[in-house]
């Protein structure tokens, strides 16, 4: 049988650690206002993770709202995330964490518990510190590109991405995709872009304007233009429209649909397709769904030991294994 071209996900389990966030940007639905719910425990995360096993879930999300850098309860905040990262690790799983911005410190050592991290730019123009980001000190677009300059200084594979529809104009666009470019030409570890389409939920105070069915095309076509071909564009599939939008999105030149799992998180009114349904629906053009790790091939060699040991795990010694 003949071998269709390849669109990759990664079957995924979202974390979240705390919904708690002291920023409030208006497109938000996931944000709880600090201190009113409770944290994630490290007993009702190893309740869930255990559940998850043999369920083919590799990459455990780790998507936090955040506590201000100040605050006296970061330390306690950034304490727990670690410890869900080693949990995960020490069950077989891969971490992935997206908590916002990190100082230096932090990212460094997070690094030595996830395979990859991740920080979308939103869009680096200021005029949205006036509207959505207003009330977001962490949007600062300068504050997000410094994330993106320090992964790089410390070589983690990194996920990025723009947020599309939040009150930029498409001339925004091309900026947004020049500042990544342009870091990721000094460091080389920008693994993939994620082109965001702004979804309406239920919760957000911004009203976003109706979207045009071009914008999210233009948008792929524009990233395949100015990214470096060694960076994959993701789309998420749930937020796309239908299987003909998410069609022409590949042809455009999305090549991986991201992490896939029960809840997104982010968008809970958008529920997440599942795989062989989204298999079907990309079928018609001779595509083919693949599982990927949260961390692209290229970059195996840049984890530590005992990370590229869980990656791949060596073979068990089997004496009763004969080689071919
Ligand atoms: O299910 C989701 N996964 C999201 N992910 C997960 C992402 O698809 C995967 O974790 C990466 O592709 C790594 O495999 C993000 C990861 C980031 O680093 C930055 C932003 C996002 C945003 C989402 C999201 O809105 N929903
Ligand atoms: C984790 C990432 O999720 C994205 N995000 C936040 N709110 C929304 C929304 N309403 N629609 C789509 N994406 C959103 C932001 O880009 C954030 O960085
Ligand atoms: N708070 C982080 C950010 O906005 C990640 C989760 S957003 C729902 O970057
Ligand atoms: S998008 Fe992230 S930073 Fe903004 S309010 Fe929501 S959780 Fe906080």
């Amino acid at each position: 049988m003949e071998e269709g071209r390849k669109i990759t996900y990664s079957p995924a389990y979202t974390l979240v650690p705390t919904y708690e966030c002291f920023n409030c940007c208006g497109y938000c639905n996931f944000r709880e206002d600090p201190g009113v719910g409770d944290w994630l425990s490290l007993r009702e995360a190893e309740g869930i993770l255990r559940s998850l096993q043999n369920s083919g879930v590799v990459e455990i999300l780790i998507l936090s709202g955040e506590v201000h850098p100040q605050s006296s309860r970061r330390g306690a905040w950034f304490e727990r995330i670690y410890q869900l990262c080693e949990l995960a690790l020490s069950l077989g799983y891969l971490p992935h964490t997206n908590v916002g911005p990190l100082s230096r410190w932090e990212m460094a050592r997070l690094r030595e518990v996830n395979v990859s991290m991740g920080l979308m730019v939103e869009q680096v123009t200021p005029r949205l510190l006036e509207t959505v980001h207003r009330l977001a000190p962490s949007k600062r677009p300068e504050v997000r590109l410094q994330q993106l300059i320090w992964a790089g200084e410390l070589r983690i594979p990194f996920t990025t991405g723009l947020l599309l529809g939040i009150g930029e104009q498409e001339e925004d666009w091309a900026d947004s995709l020049r500042a990544i470019a342009s870091i990721h030409e000094q460091y080389q570890h920008i693994q993939e872009v994620i082109l965001q389409p702004h979804s309406q939920g239920a919760t957000q105070s911004y009203e976003g304007e109706a979207r045009e069915e071009g914008q999210l095309l233009r948008a792929v076509a524009l990233a395949r233009e100015i990214l470096p071909p060694e960076i994959t564009l993701q789309i998420p599939p749930n937020l796309v429209g239908d299987g003909a939008m998410l069609r022409a999105c590949l042809a455009a030149g999305a090549r991986d649909l991201g992490g896939i799992g029960p809840k997104d998180e982010v968008n809970p009114d958008y529920p997440h397709v599942q795989v062989a349904a989204l298999q079907e629906a990309i079928a018609p053009d001779g595509w083919q769904l693949v599982p990927r790790l949260p961390v692209y091939p290229q970059y195996l060699g840049w984890l530590s030991e005992p990370l590229q040991g869980l990656v791949k795990p060596s073979p068990p010694l089997n004496p009763n294994h004969h080689h071919e």
